[in-house]
Formats: structure tokens, sequence, C-alpha cells
């Protein structure tokens, strides 16, 4: 048996004798195309073989890029029909013709309105594509009885545009993290100092050196005593971080705010971990959320597509924003505004990200071997405030056979880490081949009180318990594909069993997940198309859910790639399709049709199998 094969049952199988006439889980010819471009030929008899060299990983660079400027807006002084005030502006850009934008604003797409029902008012008003839920016959946009102006939105943080301006104008009081920089330089020189002196010592002395970066036990101690003595008002703290206390205004008493033991977590996935989509793994059981990777640059110019990125859900009970940057200064000073600004209970910092751009510029899994630059960020971050944790999420390293994990680790925990989240693969690797949960495991085993965070692979409870029992000094997993192929995995663990919805079931998340869309982009025309993108994004991951009773041996296995099937009704076959024609098919079934000229090709290839 091949495992890499996820074996079909009989009955199930689409075989030549029909057709592929089945929309069984084929791969459309634009996926095909894409492969081709990335280096996967397809030899005679339908094997594939890779070339190593041609193929290019990570993101479809040539994707079409969505922009939604097509869409055109109507001026909010119309949004709730005519009979309101006027437009006061000279110069507003928006549509002032109500008849003409209602004439091209395109069909309703249903009878309700979920804003509206749940709500009890719509802020998009006539410009809402279900808008006959709640305009009535004069084309008044209607508030129900019951909705409550007053009541505290179900959503927090992004940009204001009075921080806007101050960062714009560059306003915004960093002092505070200008001296959080300068500790961590003197306790980092002290450091460089020390280790040097011991060398120099070790020398004279016809001593043994460890290897660089092989600490010996008692090094920590000594470290901070080193630390202590260049300034004599540090003093290590409970997170082992020793900066100045009575200067960050730090009670060295005071726990953690997260207790990040024994916890589910989602992790922080670029475009398809978006807030709608996080709410879904809530419902589901997901203990810990973090947002989408944030820029520190973007966030520090006041920009509001990276402000999104920050937003947090109400259910979200325990949130944390991902950061990413090259430079100490800057991933500091947006750890600042963050702080000052916005409701997080942690940031983690991203050393992991493989993405060339970010590399190259010396940020994401870059920083793994800029260590020097990775200790001031971790120490002044961690410094910020002691209710808010600072965590660091990395790979094993850069190449795959030169793992730095295990060095990395516990010198990140000396600096003042709260938690490190440990992926098992290199940036080499991206994802090829298994995450080495072994390695994880020598990792987890170096922390002295931190808890270290298990991630790579998991799809099922018997993936959990598997790496669980593999590691079992890992203090809680992080949860990535596995969550966006079947959401309903973190109910599966807690559980201690397996879910098998059915298609209806699927269906109606799907559903769910377009409302929450809606309600977060908009019910307008440019939030259903934005929520309809995303859905495309997250139907190119969910397409490899395949249905327990339809394996010989369940459960799947992440990598592992089926033979082709069918279904058990036509849902679940449209589900299952590789077809991006099909994904569209599906969301028109719940947003409606796609407009002219439509096309889509998913944003990841970590999709693929
Ligand atoms: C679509 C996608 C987006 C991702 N975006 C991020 C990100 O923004 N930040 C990050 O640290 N890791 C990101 N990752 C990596 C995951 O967080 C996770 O480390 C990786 O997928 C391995 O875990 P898994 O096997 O459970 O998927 C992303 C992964 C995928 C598939």
């Amino acid at each position: 048996m091949d495992s890499g094969i996820c074996y079909i049952k009989p009955e199930y199988l689409v075989t030549e004798a029909d057709g592929g006439s089945a929309a069984a889980n084929t791969e459309n010819s634009e996926n095909n195309k894409r492969k081709r471009e990335d280096g996967e030929e397809v030899q005679a008899g339908g094997k594939k073989k890779w070339d190593k060299k041609e193929r290019k990983r990570g993101q479809n660079k040539n994707r079409p890029v969505f922009k939604d400027e097509r869409y055109s807006h109507l001026c909010h002084s119309l949004i709730d029909g005519t009979g309101g005030e006027a437009c006061s502006l000279d110069n507003c850009r928006y549509v002032h013709d109500l008849d003409a934008f209602l004439a091209a604003k395109g069909e309703d797409l249903g009878l309700e309105c979920y804003v509206y029902t749940t709500k009890g008012y719509c802020a998009r008003g006539v410009s809402c594509r279900f808008a006959k839920a709640h305009t009535n016959e004069q084309g008044r946009n209607l508030k129900r009885e019951d909705y409550d102006d007053k009541a505290p939105p179900t959503t927090c943080n992004g940009v204001s545009s009075e921080l806007q301006v101050r960062l714009r104008k560059h306003d915004y009081d960093f002092s505070r993290s200008k001296e959080l920089i300068r500790m961590a330089e003197k306790l980092r020189d002290a450091r460089k100092l020390k280790e040097k002196q011991e060398k120099e010592n070790n020398q004279s002395e016809g001593t043994v050196t460890p290897p660089a970066g092989e600490k010996q036990p008692s090094d920590t101690a000594e470290m901070l005593d080193a630390e202590q003595h260049t300034d004599s008002k540090s003093k290590p703290t409970a997170t082992g971080c020793a900066i100045d206390d009575s200067a960050i205004g730090r009670d060295a008493d005071q726990k953690p705010a997260v207790d990040f033991r024994e916890k589910l977590v989602l992790s922080p996935l670029t475009t398809l971990g978006n807030l709608p989509f996080r709410r879904i793994c809530k419902e589901f059981g997901a203990d810990i959320t973090c947002g989408e990777m944030a820029c520190a640059q973007p966030l520090l110019k006041g920009m509001g597509q990276e402000w999104a990125l920050t937003k947090r859900h109400q259910s979200e009970d325990v949130f944390g924003v991902q950061l990413c940057g090259n430079n100490p200064n800057m991933i500091n000073q947006a750890a600042q505004v963050i702080h000052e600004t916005a409701q997080v209970d942690f940031i983690d910092l991203n050393i992991g990200c493989p993405i060339d751009l970010i590399y190259q510029q010396g940020g994401g899994s870059a920083l793994m071997r800029r260590t020097n630059i990775l200790e001031l960020t971790v120490r002044s971050c961690a410094a910020l405030s002691d209710r808010l944790p600072f965590t660091v999420k990395m790979r094993t390293g850069i190449y795959a056979d030169k793992s730095v994990a295990h060095e990395l680790l516990p010198l990140v925990e000396e600096w003042g880490a709260s938690a490190v989240t440990l992926h098992g693969r290199s940036r080499e690797q991206r994802y090829t081949k298994h995450a080495n949960w072994a390695y994880i495991e020598e990792c987890a085993a170096k922390a002295k009180r931190m808890p270290v965070i298990g991630n790579g692979d998991i799809l099922s409870y018997e993936d959990y318990i598997e790496r669980r029992t593999l590691a079992p000094h890992v203090s809680s997993v992080m949860i990535g594909r596995g969550a966006l192929i079947k959401p309903w995995i973190f109910q599966e663990i807690k559980e201690k069993q397996a879910w098998s919805p059915s298609s209806g079931q699927r269906y109606e998340m799907l559903q769910k997940f377009c409302n929450y869309g809606l309600e977060h982009w908009g019910s307008d025309t440019k939030g259903v198309e934005t929520t309809r993108r995303f859905l495309l994004e997250w139907q190119s991951f969910l397409y490899r859910y395949i249905p327990e009773a339809l394996q010989t041996a369940p459960p799947q296995k992440i990598n592992a790639r089926p033979q082709k099937y069918r279904g058990r009704d036509e849902m679940e076959t449209l589900m299952s399709s590789g077809n991006a024609a099909d994904w569209v098919k599906l969301s028109e079934s719940l947003l409606g049709r796609v407009p002219e000229s439509f096309t889509f090709v998913p944003k990841h290839k970590a999709n693929a199998f």
C-alpha cells in the first residue's frame, strides 16, 4: 500500500468506464496549467514527476489580482433611501443618482438579510443585496424596534482615522519603544561581551569551548548575572526577561495573561484565517485564535488594510496578532501601538515565514539566522508589558539538513518569550515530507518553563494523540491546514472521536461562513464579492476532506491523495471536486451569479495535496 494514497471503497471509485463524467475530485485545466507552470509534469500512464529545479512554491504570483474599485459606492447620505439629509460635500466621489444606482445594483440575492435578522438594522441600507428584507414600499431602509444602536460592536480593533493621522504625521509617542530597544541593546552587548570573555578564558586555560550556539546548562543564570552587573537595577522576571522592571512598569509577580498549556490553537493563516473563518473554528472548539500575519511597516504607516488584520470578533476570547518585520525598532513600535490601541491577549512574531520577498528583506524565517536582531526584538517586545505575552513562531531552521530551533528556542525563552510555536519543517521544505515531531520533542524538552506549541500535519484525533505521545514535552498543538480542510477538527479532538458531517451539514457551514462574511465585509455587491473570494480560497482547501465512510482505512492523512471518487450524493461529489469551476458553481448557489468575466486562481499553493 502506498501511504501517499488515500484508498477509497470500490463502490465510490470513479473508473475509466465512467468516462470521468462525474464531477469527481479531478483537478481542472486551470489547476493543471498551474501545475505545469510549477514544474509538475504528467508522464505517460498518469504518473507525475517533479522537476525540483523548475518547481516554484509558495504563492501563485501570476494570479489575477482582485480589485474592488469597479463597484460603485452609493453616497452615505442616500444609504437609507431618499428623504434623509442631503450630502454636504462639494467633491463627494460617491454616487448620488439613487435610481441609476439601484437599476445597476443587480437582483436581490435572497429574501432574508442576515445582518438585519441578527442586529435589527443593516448599515448597507438600500445598497444591500438583500435590501428587500429591510426596505419599505417607499424604498426607505428600516430599523427594527428592538434595534439597539448603543449595543457594543461585535468586532473590535482596526485603525481609527485619528490614529491613522498620528501615525502618518509621525506624531505617535514611541519614546517607550526607543527606551526598550536601548535596554535590550545593553543586555545583548553584555551577553556578547561575557561570551567573548569566557571564550578567551577557556582558550588561555586550554579548556574545550562548546560549539557556537550550543549552550551549557548554567549559562542562563550566569548571563543574567552579567546583565545585572551591567545594569544594577535589572532583575530577571517571571518570564526570564532581565529588563529593568521599574523603567518598564513591570510587576515581576504578575503571571502572563494567557495560559498556553493544554490548548488547541488555530494557526495564523494569511488570507484564509480571516475573521469569519475564525468564528467558525471558535464554534468548533478552537481555544486560541490569531489574526493573519500583519507587517510592521504598513501598520506604522497607518494602512487600513494591514490594520484590518488585527480585527477580532467577540467570540475570540483568547486572541493574538501576529507581526512580521525585519527591524527591531519597527517591530517593537508596531507592538507598542497595538498594545496601546487594540484589544489583544498576546503578540506573536513570525520567524518562520518562508515567502521569498520577506525572507530576502531579512524578515520571516531570515530572523532565524539574524540572532542579534532577533534578540533585540524579543527582549524589547517581551518587556512591553507583563500583561501582554510575546510569543514566537518558528520553523526547524532555514535548511532541511541544518536545524537550529533546538539552539534558538532556549535563547528565545531566556529573552522573555512567553511561548514558542514550532512547525516541524524547515523553510526549504515548505510543505514537503512530514513535520518532524521527534525534533519538535527534542526542542520542547529544552525549554525550562516556557510552553512549547507543536505544529504540523494534524488532521484527525488520531494524529493529535500520536503526536502528543511522540512529544510529551509539547504543551499544546497548533492546527493550520487541518482546520482549513475540516474546521470541526477541534471538536473531534475535544470529543475524542471523528465527526463525519453529511454534505448538507457541510453546506450549512458554508452558509454560515457567507453570513459571517456579509456581516464582516458588507452585504452590498462589494461585500458579496469579497465574501465569495474568501469562500473560494477556503474551498481550495475544503475539497480535500474525504468523508470517512468513503475511505477504506480512515482517518485521512494530510498528505495522502485520494483515488478518484464520487460522493454519496451530488453535493458531496461537487464538494470533493478539485476543479475551480466547481468551486465557483458552489459559490453561485450561496451568493448568486458571479460578475461577468470572473476568474479565480487560489492564492496559496499549499492547498494542493
Ligand atoms: C494558507 C496558509 C497561510 C498561512 N499563513 C501563515 C501566517 O500568516 N503566519 C504563520 O506564522 N504561518 C502561516 N502559515 C503556516 C501555518 O500557520 C502552519 O505553521 C503550517 O501550515 C503547518 O501547520 P499545519 O500542518 O497544521 O498546516 C500558513 C499556512 C497556510 C496553509
